[in-house]
């Protein structure tokens, strides 16, 4: 049996059969750590004799019938913006190099009750503030399809230990894409939940009305199972929501008949790839072909979302930054003569540039003078996007696009032009400014033979549709 080319799901039942071990598992992904980290960097931490222990207690607890779920036993990797007790949590940046949390993420510890091991934690865009994971102040990613090119982000390392086989699945988190846009450019599968639904207890905050954190799976069944495993209702997030029908596997079934599937012309107009375009209609043909009503319509203000998610995501950003500075967390500049010289030192060495355009971009946006032209109107435009999704979801229960106008870039070819690379996140952060939920599903290549994904939105609590919508394409396709 190849253990590593197995689902999570695949590998819970191998182990539940006793046809391997959680321990051997284990071992096998951190020898292929260890074989392939040099070329492709997926990881900030690999915690080797922890992942082992954790391992061998809870094959212990499989075996005495402690632990039956679909998960037990599989060895997961973390990105690392959420907290891991007693495990080194950078963020990827500099100013958070020694930090070692005393608690874990909410979903993080979902996750380990449902019996995952955690192999350690992946390499992201510093404060996930980028596109590519080159912003990581621990060097880059590469994209495991093509080493050339990158892995996507922030949640590359996730996305890339997915598809590299350094993990069996993986948890990233959104804000603009983070977790659908790498998902695309790696080839795997990958969710934003509808907001509320994941605890950000733990989760480092970046933009706090966007983040979510979601999985990053070889397929849709383990993409399904492990949302259901790490969705709770957690009165430590003050936006956790109480969810009923949350049993997200029972949406695994290959009908899409009578499902109305609306296409945005706006998002297959100009800057599109051809090849991406032709992939995605494709996957919409397939759906078709399933029984599903698929029809073209108009979303306005696709062009106004770039604007108003970079306004509001810096905003909260230089807000949620400010608990960086050298005195409780993290790195701390020496030999400063007084403590705003020490703050100032701290934060100017301890962030990277991107970082630190974001925090000057909405400290600027929040001025006095600026407030209203700036943030204050990017919240009504917000609510206006939220408004015509909403007219959309009347007639429709999914939104069917790309994730991304291109396929991976690149290595270093995308830094040089922040806006640019802002530009690139078009088709997913309307999603986080209207709270939905959205699945990014692996729908071909190009012809270079690197990824393309097709995204697929639905309306706040309806992931089973988009589970269904995206394992019957899974299937047809096989
Ligand atoms: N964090 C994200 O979802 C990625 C997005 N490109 C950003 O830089 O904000």
């Amino acid at each position: 049996m190849d253990i590593l080319s197995l689902t999570a799901v695949e590998l819970a039942k191998a182990i539940r059969e006793g046809k391997t071990t959680s321990v051997e598992a284990t071992q096998a992904v951190l020898d292929k750590i260890a074989a392939s980290e040099d070329t492709y960097h997926c990881y900030v931490t690999v915690e080797r004799e922890k992942a082992l222990q954790q391992a061998a207690g809870v094959q212990k607890k499989i075996e005495a019938g402690e632990l039956t779920g679909p998960l037990a036993g599989v060895p997961f990797a973390i990105k690392d913006n959420m907290c891991t007790e007693g495990t080194l949590t950078t963020c990827s940046s500099k100013i958070l190099e020694n930090f070692v949390p005393t608690f874990s993420a909410e979903a993080v510890l979902n996750l380990e009750k449902a019996g995952a091991v955690i192999l350690g934690k992946t390499n992201m865009d510093e404060f996930a503030m980028g596109s590519t994971t080159e912003t990581s102040y621990y060097g880059v990613t590469k994209n495991p399809r093509n080493p050339e090119h990158v892995p996507g982000g922030s949640s590359g390392g996730s996305a890339a230990a997915v598809a590299a086989e350094e993990c069996f699945a993986a948890l990233g988190s959104d804000t603009g894409g983070s977790i659908r846009q790498p998902a695309s450019y790696c080839g795997v599968v990958g969710m934003k939940p509808t907001y509320g639904t994941v605890s950000r207890y733990g989760l480092i905050a970046y933009g706090s009305s966007l983040d979510q954190i979601g999985p990053l799976t070889k397929d849709v069944t383990d993409c399904a199972t492990v949302l259901e495993a790490i969705t709770s209702h957690d009165p430590k997030d003050s936006t956790s929501m109480k969810r009923e029908n949350t049993d997200f596997t029972s949406a695994l079934v290959a009908d899409v008949k009578g499902m109305k599937i609306g296409i945005p012309r706006d998002y297959f107009g100009e800057g599109l790839d051809p090849e991406v375009r032709d992939a995605v209609l494709a996957a919409a043909e397939v759906l078709k072909a399933q029984g599903a009503e698929v029809e073209e319509f108009d979303l306005s203000l696709v062009d106004y979302a770039i604007p108003t998610y970079y306004t509001i995501a810096a905003a909260e950003a230089s807000s949620n930054l400010e608990r960086f500075d050298g005195v409780k967390y993290g790195y701390r500049a020496q030999d400063a003569e007084d403590l705003h010289t020490m703050y100032k030192r701290s934060r100017s060495q301890g962030f990277g540039p991107e970082v630190k355009r974001r925090i000057m971009l909405g400290s600027f946006v929040l001025s006095s003078g600026y407030y209203d032209a700036y943030y204050l109107k990017a919240l009504r435009v917000k609510a206006l996007i939220k408004k015509a999704f909403d007219e959309a979801f009347a007639k429709y229960d999914v939104i069917l696009g790309p994730v991304a106008p291109t396929t991976a870039p690149k290595l270093g070819s995308s830094l040089a032009d922040p806006i640019k690379m802002y530009l690139g996140d078009i088709y997913t952060i309307s999603i986080n400014l209207a709270g939905l939920p959205g699945i990014s599903v692996p729908c071909g290549t190009d012809s270079q033979g690197l990824p393309i994904g097709m995204q697929l939105i639905g309306d706040c609590f309806k992931e089973k549709t988009l589970i269904r919508a995206a394992y019957t394409y899974e299937q047809s396709v096989k």
